[in-house]
């Protein structure tokens, strides 16, 4: 836990992404795996297999330049410790989460807080106008019991004069609070997701599994938090004003009354705590198991042509079912204790019908008290009731709320770690630094050492290479050396599940478990093509153009370079077709495998970069594609990591690295020039 976490990093969070986190880079195909508390996924996600006999590199061995450590199967993490329900109920330490999550909004924007003092300062007058009431209808109901004709007419008027006066004041006072909550989400939601975007947080939690359902966190929880909130601060302040105002009423009509409603409000406030303190608990589960459900179906959605392909549905409507039975079975434990919660409730809130009237009764009778007094300690009776009733009335919403605040916090923590593992994974490189950095990552995670400007050179130093911390870890490179020299082109081979992707997750830096260091050129001069085509939403150009924003890009490639691009890749026609490069569609639908793995190497070409590291990225096209991608990426110099099953792809490089040779050893050979001829001559 860092001291500063989360108040520091919500304040100093710049409204930009890292400049390293280059979404290019993402787009190498992701493992995914499932959440803490989300059920297993589909069978058709790309779930990482967990079993140790799965694997292929579970043994010890020596092979050419590799040692296998005696602790390859790491068992994972523990599921979660019992004692966190306990934790969950901890009403401080959500209250100091809540702080921390709540403070830097307020800290950090002067206009935010002046929209706060009128939120309070109608808050008061609202206050005002409750008492304001009470003394009028005090009035009236005297007036009544007196038969006082005149007074009564009088008070009438009064009381409507004051509800044309103080209904603004009502109806404000929810318009600004409602504003105030809806800038601070604005403002909250903004930052957070700033940091899940960034340093490829929004990767590294998915692949850690350290926490469920993002997405929900983002978009529904914080928007609960910041209007709950304000509603909570809000309904303490009422509630001490109201306190503080009609005791003082109650009090002139009869203290003992109030001794009694003390009594009442601690008895009631004691008892709902211990009958629904598992609420918070439950009120989490909730969430998680709503957003495992949405996530179920928006899977569907995504892989609807897939699904309808293998007539899946019937599997995924199990699966779906099972989710829905998941939220249904927490929530009538959720009702079951609300109903417990209830029978006190209910019997709470009737009881003060009479209890006020029982109690002044006496005085009323002997002549003490005019009817206006009785009905007024009524309404002060009830008000301070509501006002230390917080816990017993609102006790569910306060428990969802809890909850929320344990799941943003949770959160909010992963993001800010995120960060700090991402600084210790890349530095950008200086003179003389080179031996520090490899010490380091003889010890630590993988180092990436990027070397600022043009470098078209690739080098990997000692690697060993685990699969990620949290799965059973396995070894699947060990002691891996090469460099690459400006345009050389190094193609990767190897059986299935030897770890060629992985090897590229590594060089990426999205696998950061084992050790070695990786020296390349920065970030944004590294082109991923990934096995998985990505298309984002937006038009024909952002695609071309992605990850740059043709809206922001200061100099975009005009139309004409943009064609010629097309026209290599043989999609001039494309633009004609859909109705021109600024057509949205959803590319990803509409576009086949082998028109998207096209744009993706057109997108390449127009990136220029200086190394191309492509997984199986020509796996869909013809043998005259694949070249013609090839010769292009040959003419511009880029330096190139291939991974590749084909044998045609020996013919576009210079190198081979051949994974999986016994278990986690590796083998590293020139290609040569007759070598590349016959590939040329079988493939004619
Ligand atoms: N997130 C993960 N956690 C644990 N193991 C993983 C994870 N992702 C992949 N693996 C495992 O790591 C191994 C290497 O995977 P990788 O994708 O690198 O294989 P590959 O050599 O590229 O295979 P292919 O040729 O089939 O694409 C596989 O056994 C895979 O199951």
């Amino acid at each position: 836990m860092h001291s500063h976490f989360p108040v520091a990093f919500l304040a100093s969070v710049p409204f930009t992404t890292t400049s390293r986190a280059s979404f290019q880079r993402v787009c190498v195909s992701r493992p995914a795996r499932r959440p803490r508390f989300s059920p297993p996924r589909t069978s058709y996600a790309p779930t990482a297999s967990l079993s140790p006999s799965s694997q292929n590199g579970a043994s010890h061995t020596e092979t050419s330049g590799s040692h296998v450590d005696d602790n390859q199967n790491r068992v994972p993490e523990p599921p979660e410790e019992p004692d966190v329900e306990k934790k969950r109920r901890d009403v401080s330490r959500l209250l100091k989460l809540f702080g921390r999550l709540a403070m830097p909004y307020w800290k950090s924007d002067k206009k935010a807080r002046w929209d706060l003092a009128g939120v309070i300062a109608l808050t008061f007058l609202q206050s005002g106008v409750s008492v304001g009431f009470s003394f009028i209808s005090k009035d009236f109901w005297t007036a009544l019991n007196t038969k006082n004709a005149d007074l009564f007419y009088h008070q009438s008027a009064v009381f409507f004069f004051a509800l044309v006066a103080f209904t603004p004041i009502v109806v404000y006072y929810q318009y600004f609070r409602d504003n105030c909550a809806l800038r601070w989400r604005e403002w909250i939601t903004e930052r957070v997701l700033a940091q899940y975007c960034a340093d490829r947080s929004f990767y590294n939690l998915e692949a850690d599994g350290k926490v469920d359902n993002p997405d929900q966190r983002i978009a529904q929880d914080l928007n609960a938090f910041t209007s709950e909130s304000l509603a909570f601060v809000l309904t303490l302040l009422v509630s001490a004003i109201d306190l503080a105002s009609f005791s003082a009423i109650l009090f002139s009509i009869y203290p003992a009354l109030f001794a009694i409603l003390l009594g009442y409000a601690t008895t009631g406030t004691v008892l709902t705590a211990v009958v629904g303190k598992r609420l918070v608990g439950l009120n989490y589960q909730q969430l998680v198991r709503e957003a495992d459900l949405r996530y179920g179906l928006i899977r569907l959605r995504e892989n609807a042509e897939s699904i309808a392909f293998f007539k899946g549905e019937a599997r995924e409507e199990a699966e779906i079912t099972r989710r829905l039975k998941a939220a249904v079975t927490n929530m009538s434990e959720v009702i079951r204790l609300r109903r417990q919660l209830g029978f006190l409730q209910t019997g709470y809130k009737y009881a003060v019908q009479v209890l006020p009237a029982i109690c002044v009764a006496p005085r009323y009778f002997s002549g003490a008290i005019e009817l206006g007094s009785v009905t007024q300690s009524f309404g002060a009776f009830s008000h301070i009731l509501s006002d230390l009733s917080l816990v017993v009335n609102r006790f569910d919403s306060l428990s969802q709320f809890g909850a929320g605040i344990d799941r943003l916090a949770e959160f909010v923590q992963a993001l800010e770690s995120n960060v700090d593992e991402e600084n210790r994974t890349f530095n950008t490189a200086t003179v003389g630094d080179k031996a520090k950095t490899l010490e380091e990552g003889t010890s630590k995670n993988i180092q990436i050492r990027e070397i600022p400007g043009r470098t078209r050179e690739l080098s990997v130093e000692e690697l060993t290479l685990m699969t990620p911390v949290g799965s059973v870890e396995r070894e699947l490179i060990t002691n891996l050396s090469f460099h690459l020299s400006a345009g050389d082109r190094l193609l990767v081979a190897g059986p299935s599940g030897t770890g060629k992707s992985s090897l590229l997750r590594a060089i990426a830096g999205l696998w950061k478990n084992g050790s070695g260091l990786v020296t390349c050129p920065s970030s944004d001069a590294i082109f991923f093509v990934p096995q998985k085509p990505y298309c984002t939403l937006g038009s024909l150009r952002a695609n071309l153009l992605y990850p740059r924003d043709p809206d922001t890009e200061e100099n975009p490639p005009d139309d004409a370079a943009l064609m010629r691009v097309l026209d290599i890749v043989d999609l001039h026609e494309l633009p004609a077709r859909m109705g021109g490069l600024d057509t949205v569609a959803d590319w990803s639908d509409t576009l086949s495998l082998g028109e998207q793995q096209r744009l993706q190497f057109a997108r390449l070409f127009l990136s220029q970069p200086s190394l191309a590291i492509i997984d199986e990225g020509s796996s869909a096209l013809g043998i005259d594609a694949e070249k013609r991608m090839y010769d292009m990426i040959r003419g511009l110099g880029v330096t190139v990591v291939s991974v590749g099953h084909r044998p045609s792809l020996l013919a576009y490089h210079d190198k081979i690295l051949r994974l999986g040779k016994s278990n986690s050893g590796w083998e590293l050979e020139d290609i040569k020039q007759e070598q590349r001829d016959r590939v040329i001559v079988q493939t004619l």
